[in-house]
This record gives structure tokens, C-alpha cells and sequence, in this order.
């Protein structure tokens, strides 16, 4: 499958992983990850989505934070509890972080139930989001949209319009869809991308950055903002490009990009900013929970990733570089 059409599949893919999860989470006890200090792992795509379901746990009063899992691999005794992403189940490090943790009680969340990470873990929830291409995007946000609905099973319920997501995702893309001539010929030629945001979105700026390296091969990078304010920024200027998420101190940071002549995408719930110069503003509504909200966020990224990677000729591109070590194959 394209990526293109990936990307489009997306408000049908979230439905059926939707329907699937809330069905299987109804058959769980997650009772035993109710209390406990919580590691969030993942790698690639899925360690930015630990990014953000950590920051939605630390939004409930939970004591949580991201670890990426080739750092987990060392087999320090981090956490009490274990969040595993894993589109397939099957990177190496992941698995190898829950393996190295016997005494804490996790949850894998992955395509595949017989994947091993979903045999690594004390319980295991499917993402059943169909096809995926490269780089990920019903991959990475039906592992938000399970983390979310398995942080409301662990949690209790956040009150997020999980229901109205898959409605939510086709107007959102639509609406982006509009904006991306514009964004093709403002982000034409860039040497390189910043991507920006604060707490659960410096997941959200770590996948958009991945999105434009896979797809497109342009250096791109995520960065939280206040940090990018004290140095990274540095590099930037009219030949370069940014993508900011935020309502806060990104607004601010957008008027600054374009006194000095840099090319904006800023993805911001904020309704009192719009399209103007160098900048483009795709709006998003508000949400409370922070895995909702970075869902909402990335449709923008997945559509400006691929008008970068048309504009590169790369349309549909494979990983150029393989790697033999990365990925358990199936018997
Ligand atoms: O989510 P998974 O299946 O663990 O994969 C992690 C990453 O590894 C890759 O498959 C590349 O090896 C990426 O596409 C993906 O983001």
C-alpha cells in the first residue's frame, strides 16, 4: 500500500483499531499496572509515541517517563511497569528491554499477538490497524489511539471523544490537504527541518521529523521549544524550514522564525493566528488528553511529508539503507 493512501486510509484504519481494542481491553484486568513508577519504550516511530502516552500518564498524576528501548536494553532496574510500543512486535531492542525487566509487569501493544514481544509481556493489546507503508502512519497513530485507551483502562476514563477521533481524523486531513500547495512551495528546496514542541508533543516533533527523514531524505530533527530556544535555532534561516506544535511559547517562537526569514508550519489549536508571509497555520481543536491532541497533530506532518517526498522524487521510497540486526524474524 502507498503511503499516500496510507495516510488516507487513516479515519477507517483508527475505527477498526478502535472497535478491536476497546474489545479486547473489556476482557483485561490491568489492574496489576495501577501503581508502580512506569517506563514508556519504544524505538523509531514507537519511541516517539512513548513521547507522548508518558506525558498523557504524567497529565494524570502518574509517575512515568520515556525511555527509548535501545537504552532500556542495558537492563538497569528503571521501572515497576512497562508500556512496550511495537508496530510489529518485532525490533530487537524492544524486546530485548521487556526480556531484561522479568519482575516488572507490562503491556505490549502491537500488530501482532503472536509477535514476540506480545509473548514477552504480561499482557498484550492489538492494534489491528491493517496495512501500514513507509514511513508509518496508521502504525503510529493507532499505537497512540491503543496506548490511550489502555491508559483510560489503567487510569480510568480521561473523558477523550475516542468515538469521534475517526471523524475527527477525515476532517483534519482535508483540511490540511488544502494548505499543502502552499506548504510545497514555501518548504521547496529546504536543506534542512526543524521540528518543534513542548511536553507531549516533543514525541509529536520526534515523529514529524522522522516522517520528513524517511520520506523525503531531507535532515530533519525534533527538538522541545524551550531548549530549541537556547542554541539549535541557531542554524536556521531562509534556506531551512520548521515545524512548530504548540499554543504556547511556539506562537512567539513562529513570529520569530519570520523575522528571520524562515519558512513555518505551525500546528497549534490557537484560532487567533493564521496563514501569513512565510507562515502557514494548520489548526486543530483543543484536546485535554495529550494522546488525542498528538494524534490531531501528526495528520498535518504525514501530509507535508509526502508533498516533500513527491517533490523529491522519492514517492512511496523504501528504506535505502537495510540492516540485518534490527528485527526478530518470524520462524
Ligand atoms: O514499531 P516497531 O515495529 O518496533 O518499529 C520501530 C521502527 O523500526 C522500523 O520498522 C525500521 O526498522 C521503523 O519503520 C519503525 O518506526
Amino acid at each position: 500500500m502507498s503511503y499516500r493512501s496510507t495516510v488516507s486510509r487513516q479515519p477507517e484504519a483508527l475505527a477498526d483499531s478502535l472497535a478491536a481494542a476497546q474489545a479486547e481491553l473489556a476482557g483485561l484486568d490491568l489492574a496489576p499496572l495501577g501503581t508502580g513508577l512506569v517506563a514508556v519504550t519504544g524505538v523509531g516511530a514507537s519511541s516517539a509515541a512513548a513521547v507522548v502516552v508518558a506525558a498523557e500518564l504524567q497529565r494524570r498524576g502518574r509517575r512515568a517517563f520515556a525511555v527509548r528501548s535501545g537504552e532500556m536494553m542495558a537492563g538497569h532496574d528503571l521501572a515497576d511497569i512497562v508500556l512496550a510500543l511495537s508496530h510489529r512486535g518485532r525490533s530487537v531492542e524492544t524486546v530485548e528491554a521487556l526480556r531484561k525487566l522479568p519482575r516488572a509487569k507490562s503491556l505490549a501493544i502491537t500488530n501482532d499477538s503472536e509477535s514476540p514481544l506480545a509473548e514477552a509481556a504480561s499482557f498484550h493489546v492489538r492494534l489491528a490497524n491493517g496495512g501500514d507503508a513507509t514511513p508509518s502512519s496508521t502504525g503510529y497513530t493507532a499505537t497512540l489511539l491503543v496506548a490511550g485507551l489502555a491508559v483510560d483502562g489503567i487510569q480510568g476514563a480521561s473523558g477523550a471523544d475516542w468515538a469521534g477521533l475517526p471523524a475527527q481524523a477525515a476532517a483534519l486531513l482535508a483540511g490540511a490537504a488544502e494548505k499543502m500547495p502552499r506548504l510545497a512551495q514555501l518548504f521547496a528546496d529546504r536543506r534542512a527541518i526543524d521540528c518543534v514542541g513542548a511536553g507531549a508533543s516533543i514525541g509529536t516533533a520526534d515523529g514529524a521529523s522522522l516522517l520528513i527523514r524517511e520520506a523525503a531524505r531531507i535532515p530533519a530533527s525534533g527538538y522541545e521549544t524551550r531548549h530549541y530556544l537556547h542554541g539549535p535555532m541557531e542554524s536556521m534561516d531562509e534556506t531551512t524550514g520548521v515545524v512548530l506544535f504548540g499554543d504556547t511559547r511556539e506562537i512567539e517562537l513562529a513570529h520569530n522564525l519570520e523575522e528571520i526569514g524562515v519558512p513555518v508550519l505551525l500546528v497549534t489549536s490557537r484560532q487567533d493566528i493564521g496563514d501569513a508571509g512565510k507562515r502557514t497555520v494548520i489548526h486543530v481543536p483543543e484536546a485535554e488528553n495529550l494522546i488525542l491532541r498528538g494524534i490531531l497533530d501528526i495528520f498535518a506532518a504525514q501530509l507535508l511529508a509526502a508533498e516533500l517526498s513527491d517533490a523529491a522524487d522519492l514517492t512511496d521510497v523504501q528504506f535505502r539503507y537495510k540492516q540485518t540486526d534490527t528485527k526478530i524474524l518470524a520462524a
